[in-house]
């Protein structure tokens, strides 16, 4: 069988490339509990001294059962499409995606529909959800320090309000990343979290602790707890 060279973008027989990482990945999303439904998704950016590509998958698709064939490729310093897979449309969710690369230059945006990350924005009506004092937190980047968060820091992220149509997140997105230069995430009010990453390994990290600490902070609230409050001194 012949290949055209847009098919080639997308088969490769190793398992690190960028279409066999979102198809992985959102297989994993899926058991967690992430990207049911076809919510949410994962987008890759591959930058090599010979091209700087964007890797989308479909919209409306079930994640977990993506295969490379079904992916689109872009050429990212000409936003233009190399490859368009027949009869389906890229992610609604590529002008969020974009705004991760163009705007904090990442490896990797990951989205989720989880349902901790969907209750820690019901449980503020405030622009931010915030923990503190909690040993993960030491995972979360804080780029302006060139480092990461320490365990006595309070991370803050921001929320942003959902649209009807995923894409007119952008604008909100966009501002988000540019009022918190720190932050590697955004909530989205009912909705998820985007989460992105220098590359998709931290982006996959900080994906994961996040929900960590989205789910630890909404036990914290069912018992009581301020999850952003201080600690609470030990017994002499
Ligand atoms: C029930 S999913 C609604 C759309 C959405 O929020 C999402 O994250 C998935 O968008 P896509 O276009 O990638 O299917
Ligand atoms: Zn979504």
């Amino acid at each position: 069988m012949s290949t055209s060279n847009a098919d080639s973008l997308v088969l490769s027989e190793n398992a690190n490339h960028p279409v066999n990482l979102i198809c992985s990945l959102c297989r994993n999303f899926y058991n967690l509990g992430w990207v049911t439904g076809t919510g949410g998704g994962i987008s890759i950016r591959e930058r090599t001294p010979d091209h700087d590509h964007i890797f989308i998958a479909p919209s409306g698709v079930q994640k977990e059962r993506l295969e490379p064939a079904n992916m689109f490729v872009m050429d990212f310093p000409t936003q233009t499409y190399l490859r368009k897979p027949l009869d389906l449309k890229p992610s609604a969710c590529t002008p969020l995606f974009m705004a991760a690369f163009s705007k904090r230059g990442a490896g990797a945006c990951i989205h989720t529909h989880s349902q901790a990350a969907v209750l820690c924005t019901l449980l503020t009506r405030g622009k931010t959800w915030s923990i503190a004092n909690i040993e993960q937190i030491k995972a979360i980047p804080r780029p302006s320090a060139g480092g990461y968060m320490g365990f006595f820091d309070t991370l803050v992220i921001p929320i942003i309000e959902n649209t009807a149509h995923e894409e007119d997140l952008k604008d909100s997105l966009e501002k988000a990343i540019e009022e918190y230069p720190d932050t590697c995430a955004v909530l989205v009010r009912r909705h998820g979290v985007y989460v992105w990453g220098d590359t998709v390994w931290k982006a996959k990290t900080q994906a994961e602790s996040l929900d960590y600490l989205f789910e630890l902070g909404v036990k914290m609230v069912q018992l009581g707890l301020d999850p952003a409050g201080p600690i609470t001194p030990v017994e002499e």
